[in-house]
């Protein structure tokens, strides 16, 4: 074994307890971006995002904004951690390049954040500055291509650094600015494209029409996120058809917002209630929520666990997850998207066979998840393999060894999960968790291992 792996700590009892887990993620870098090109005029009044993610993710996209011209200020609001953003003052598009641009570009570090990536192009082509985008040595494999295509097609100079249609590239400024306002590109690589565009569009000169010519955009709860989370800061964006959006040109309004908690992230620890037969409770669920992650009442039910959820407030409630005497599988798991690699925790225990279908463009996310994770269920003694969409987990898991994380949170808690089951699992770099829940190990043990 590895020295430096992270041993999973064994349930010796049903896992029972009450867990909170830190703000979405996804919320939290879309408050971010927007507060960055919010407006009131010219007057610069900054936005306030209560109880943000505090993680890598986070913490580059605020860097990012930073480096374009952002301002940041840490603070608390009512005894919550809580960020004060100002605008980034902005050509609204039209800014031409000022001496800046002749100097050192500004650089933008993109980690593995999809949503830096995939995100911030659109905002870096509104500062009228010479931006460079680079990210970690693992994020080259994470398609950029139809970012690049959608900027390009609004009038944007772009040269790439690396491969074709991957980080690293820099955006350049143009004497006109954003000279067009309708593209197609093919999302059917990640949703992060149509939410990268259309977050930044109320700012382009004359807003944008988006359309999408693939044959689907995964994740499309996530897409469903950016236009709730635009409407409610009064942005005006409407789909006339499927895969077809238009935002209008606008101001964004200063705002005050508090950030759920992350839905995701909330998975493997109601899975490890599933999966030792204990009891979890999760308050401040959502009773409404556009996360992928709201799925999981009905997931854990579909693997034979009792769910209850008992409004506390009119909009949140208590998550209530009792975990069965033994897993047994739905058979087959539909579009899971980022949850994926917990779901296939509890797949990986069932005696029936699972299949998960419409994932395929996890091949694109922090590593290629189908791979990793038919390799890793093989690596503990299970039978899985590849689909054109997906993977099939043919038998359970039988032996622990250690659980490569590929720089992966997701892989690394799917390693935690079964480590409570299965005797002598660890995780090559559970440290890869700092990507969005930076304290996992310690929150993990409070509730495992107390
Ligand atoms: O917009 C977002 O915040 C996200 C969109 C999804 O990306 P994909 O569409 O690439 O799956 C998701 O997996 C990712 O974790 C976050
Ligand atoms: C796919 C994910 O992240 P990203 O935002 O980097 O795409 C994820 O968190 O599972």
């Amino acid at each position: 074994m590895n020295s430096s792996a992270w041993t999973a700590p064994i349930a010796a009892a049903p896992v029972c307890g009450d867990v909170s887990v830190p703000a979405s993620k996804s919320l939290t870098n879309r408050y971010l971006l927007l507060a960055a090109l919010a407006d009131d005029a010219g007057r610069g009044t900054p936005s306030t995002v209560i109880n943000p993610l505090q993680s890598r993710d986070s913490q580059l996209m605020l860097a990012a904004l930073e480096r374009l011209g952002a301002g940041i200020e840490h603070l608390k609001v009512a005894g919550e951690p809580a960020v004060r953003i100002t605008p980034i003052s902005l050509g609204g598009g039209t800014s031409s390049p000022t001496a800046e641009t002749a100097a050192e570009p500004v650089a933008v570090d993109c980690g593995l954040a999809g949503t830096v990536m995939r995100f911030l192009p659109a905002v870096a082509a509104l500062t009228g500055r010479r931006v460079f985008f680079d990210g970690d040595a693992t994020a080259y494999h994470r398609p950029m291509g139809a970012v690049l295509e959608g900027l390009r097609g609004l009038g944007v100079q772009i040269t790439e650094e690396g491969e074709p249609g991957f980080l690293p590239f820099t955006i350049h400024p143009h004497e006109q600015g954003l000279t067009g306002d309708e593209v197609t590109i093919d999302a059917s690589a990640s949703s992060q494209f149509v939410s990268g565009l259309l977050l930044a569009a109320a700012r382009f000169p004359r807003g944008l029409t988006l359309h999408h010519s693939g044959s689907q955009v995964p994740s499309l709860e996530h897409v469903e996120m950016t236009l709730k989370v635009l409407r409610d800061l009064g942005v005006e964006v409407d789909s006339p058809t499927p895969y077809s959006w238009r935002v209008q040109p606008g101001v964004i309004e200063p705002f005050t917002v508090r950030v759920e908690p992350d839905l995701s992230n909330a998975g493997p620890f109601l899975c490890a209630a599933a999966v030792t037969g204990g009891e979890v409770s999760m308050p401040g669920w959502p009773l409404s929520s556009t996360q992928i992650g709201r799925r999981w009442p009905e997931l854990l039910r579909d693997f034979g666990c009792d769910v209850k959820l008992e409004p506390t407030s009119d909009s949140t409630g208590t998550l209530y997850v009792r975990g069965p005497q033994r897993l047994s599988s739905p058979g087959v798991v539909d579009g899971t998207a980022e949850l994926t690699p917990t779901v296939a925790a509890l797949a990986a225990l069932c005696p029936e066979e699972t299949k998960f279908t419409s994932v395929q463009h996890l091949r694109g996310h922090e590593t290629d998840r189908l791979a990793a994770l038919v390799a890793e269920i093989r690596r503990l003694g299970g039978q899985a393999e590849e689909t054109d969409d997906g993977f099939r987990v043919l038998s359970p898991v039988r032996h622990g060894a250690e659980v490569f994380s590929y720089a992966d949170h997701r892989m690394a808690t799917f390693g935690a999960i079964l480590g409570l089951v299965i005797p002598e699992v660890s995780v090559e770099d559970i440290g890869s968790t700092s990507k969005t829940m930076p304290d996992f190990p310690q929150r993990w043990k409070e509730l495992v291992a107390p």
